[in-house]
C-alpha cells in the first residue's frame, strides 16, 4: 500500500501541517501568462473544493482530512502478524476506516513469539522484520505520530509470566527504537475476552451491524492455534465474569465473551496425543495405543520445529507408543472427552466446555480461523456445512496417509495431517458441546465478511475500538479525542 498520493495537484494545507512530499511547490511566475495560469489554477481548485465538499469521501485522506497511520502487531501462537492501518477523520470528526489495499496492509511471520521461550532474544528478529514492513507502508514524515502496539494472545498466555516478560521486553526494545510512537505498556498480552470482543467488533463492522440493535449482531466462534473464542450478544443471564459491555455510537452491547485457553486446534491435538501416550505407557498390552485422529500410515517423526505453532508435541517421542488409525467417530468421541474434562468442577447451571459456562448460542454466527480452514479444505457449502462435515471427515479420516499426500501434493503436511482431527473436533466442539444444531443455517464459516470482504482478524477490531473509545493506551482517551495522531 503506497501512501495515497493526493488527488489534487495543488494543495492548500492547513497552516499547522508541514507540507508532505506529494505537494507541488508553486514557483515565482516569470511572465504575465504564468500569473494568469496561476489565477486559473486557483479558480479551478476553489471550484473543485465547492463541488467536492458536498461529497466528503472524495476529500477524505487528502485535503482537510489528512491520512493518519497506526500499526498493530498480533503475536499469535502460530505466527506474528503486523497490521498497518491508514485512516482519517471526516469533517464531522468521525473516523473513516478503509481496509482495502490502499489503506491497509498486513504480513505474517512464523513461528509465533511463544516459540522463542528458550531464546527470547530470537524474537527481536521477527519483530524487527515486521516493523520494517510497516515502515514501507507509512510516509517517513508520519512515523513519529503513528502509534505501534503489540498484543500477544494464547501462545503468549500459555508461557510462564517471567518468560512472557522476557519476550515482551525484547519486543519493547525493538519498538522503542523503531521511530514509531511507542510506550512500553503498549506491548502486552491481552485477555482472551478482549481477543473475542475485538473479533466480534470487526465482524459486525464488516457486516454493518455495529451500532445497530444488539440482537441483530452476529456472534463469533473462532478456533485458533492455542485457544478458541466464543463471543456473542446473549439475551439470557450471563455471569459477570463472562460478560463484557461495550458502547459503540449510542448503542451499548452486553456481550458474552470467553476464550477457552488450551482448546485451540494445535494445543488440543497436542493434549490428545499426550493423553494417548500416557495410556500407552500405562497399558498392559503391547504398549501401543491407536490414534483415531490421524490418518493410518502417518509416521510420528515430525519434530515440533517443523510446525509453525511450535505447540505440537515433539511427535518423534510418540513413535513406538502410538499408531495412527484414523477413525472419525472415535476421534469425535476422544475430542468430546477432552472438551468435557473438568466438568465436575462446574459452578454454574451448566458448563459447555470444561468447567466453563456458556449461554445457549443464539442468532447468527461466523466460524473463523481453523473452523474456516477446515470447512474450506473440504469445500463445504457455506450454509448447512456442519452436517456435511461429518461424512467429509469420516471419509478423510479413513484414508491412508500416503494416498492423501498424493491426492493433495501442494497442501502443507502440517495442515494435511490435522484435517481428520479438526473435522471431528469442530463437530464435538460446536455441536456436541456448544449445542449448535447440525442443520442450523445461521452459522457460516468465513475468513472475510461484508460487501468489502473485510478480513476477520481481531486486530482490525482492536484498531477500531481503540480509535473510537477511550482506552488505557492513551491515558483514558481514544485516538479520536487526541490531537497528536
Ligand atoms: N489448514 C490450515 N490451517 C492454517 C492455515 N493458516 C493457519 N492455519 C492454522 O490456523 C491456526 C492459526 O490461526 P490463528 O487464529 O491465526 O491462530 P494463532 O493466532 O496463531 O493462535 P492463537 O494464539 O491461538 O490465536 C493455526 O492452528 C494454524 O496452524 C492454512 O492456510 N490452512
Ligand atoms: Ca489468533
Amino acid at each position: 500500500m503506497e501512501p495515497e498520493m493526493d488527488a489534487l495537484k495543488v494543495k492548500i494545507l492547513p497552516e499547522h501541517q508541514s507540507s508532505p512530499s506529494s505537494t507541488y511547490t508553486v514557483t515565482k511566475p516569470k511572465s504575465k501568462s504564468l500569473i494568469l495560469l496561476l489565477i486559473a489554477t486557483v479558480a479551478v481548485t476553489l471550484g473543485l473544493l465547492y463541488v467536492f465538499s458536498s461529497n466528503p469521501v472524495l476529500l477524505s485522506g487528502s485535503l482537510f482530512c489528512p491520512l493518519r497511520y497506526s500499526v498493530l502487531i498480533d503475536a499469535g501462537s502460530s505466527g506474528t502478524r503486523v497490521h498497518v492501518f491508514a485512516y482519517w477523520f471526516d469533517q464531522y470528526g468521525e473516523p473513516v476506516f478503509d481496509f482495502g489495499e490502499k489503506h491497509y496492509a498486513d504480513m505474517k511471520l512464523t513461528p509465533g513469539l511463544s516459540a522463542y521461550a528458550d531464546d527470547p532474544e530470537g524474537a527481536s528478529v521477527s519483530v524487527t522484520n515486521l516493523v520494517e514492513f510497516a515502515k514501507t507502508r507509512i510516509p517517513k514524515i508520519k512515523l513519529r505520530t503513528s502509534d505501534i502496539r503489540l498484543m500477544g494472545t494464547a501462545g503468549m498466555r500459555l508461557l510462564e509470566a517471567p518468560v512472557q516478560e522476557q519476550i515482551l521486553d525484547v519486543t519493547r526494545r525493538v519498538l522503542r527504537s523503531s521511530g514509531f510512537m511507542f510506550r512500553d505498556e503498549w506491548a502486552t498480552v491481552i485477555s482472551g475476552s478482549d481477543e473475542g470482543i475485538y473479533a466480534w467488533v470487526i465482524a459486525n463492522h464488516a457486516l454493518g451491524s455495529l451500532g445497530s440493535d444488539p440482537l441483530e449482531t452476529t456472534g463469533i466462534v473462532e478456533l485458533g492455534g492455542a485457544s478458541a473464542q466464543a463471543t456473542f450478544v446473549s439475551s439470557g443471564h450471563v455471569p459477570p465474569e463472562f460478560s463484557r459491555t461495550i458502547a459503540y455510537g449510542n448503542v451499548s452491547y452486553t456481550i458474552y465473551s470467553h476464550s477457552f485457553l488450551h482448546y485451540g486446534k494445535d494445543t488440543a491435538l497436542k493434549r490428545l496425543l499426550e493423553s494417548l501416550q500416557n495410556s500407552a505407557e500405562n497399558s498392559t498390552g503391547d504398549g501401543i495405543v491407536e490414534d483415531p485422529c490421524t490418518p493410518r500410515g502417518y509416521i510420528y517423526d515430525t519434530s515440533s520445529q517443523n510446525y509453525s505453532s511450535g505447540f505440537l508435541a515433539d511427535e518423534s517421542k510418540l513413535k513406538g507408543s502410538i499408531q495412527a488409525a484414523g477413525n472419525f467417530s472415535k476421534c469425535r468421541s476422544a475430542t468430546f472427552a477432552l472438551l468435557q474434562e473438568g466438568k465436575d468442577n462446574c459452578l454454574y447451571e451448566h458448563c459447555s466446555i470444561g468447567s466453563t459456562f456458556t449461554p445457549d448460542l443464539q442468532g447468527s454466527f461466523l466460524a473463523t480461523s481453523n473452523f474456516y480452514y477446515t470447512a474450506k479444505f473440504f469445500e463445504l457449502e457455506e450454509k448447512g456445512w456442519l452436517s456435511e462435515l461429518i461424512p467429509a471427515g469420516t471419509k478423510y479420516c479413513g484414508e491412508e496417509w500416503s494416498k492423501l499426500k498424493s491426492e493433495y501434493p501442494t497442501t502443507e503436511e502440517e495442515y494435511l495431517r490435522g484435517y481428520c482431527f479438526s473435522s471431528a473436533y469442530t463437530i464435538s466442539m460446536l455441536h456436541d458441546s456448544l449445542g449448535i444444531a447440525l442443520d442450523d443455517e445461521r452459522i457460516t464459516y468465513a475468513s472475510k465478511a461484508g460487501a468489502k470482504h473485510i478480513p476477520l482478524d481481531w486486530a482490525l477490531g482492536a484498531f477500531i475500538l481503540d480509535t473510537v473509545t477511550p482506552t488505557s493506551y492513551y491515558g483514558g482517551k481514544s485516538r479520536k479525542h487526541l490531537g497528536f495522531v
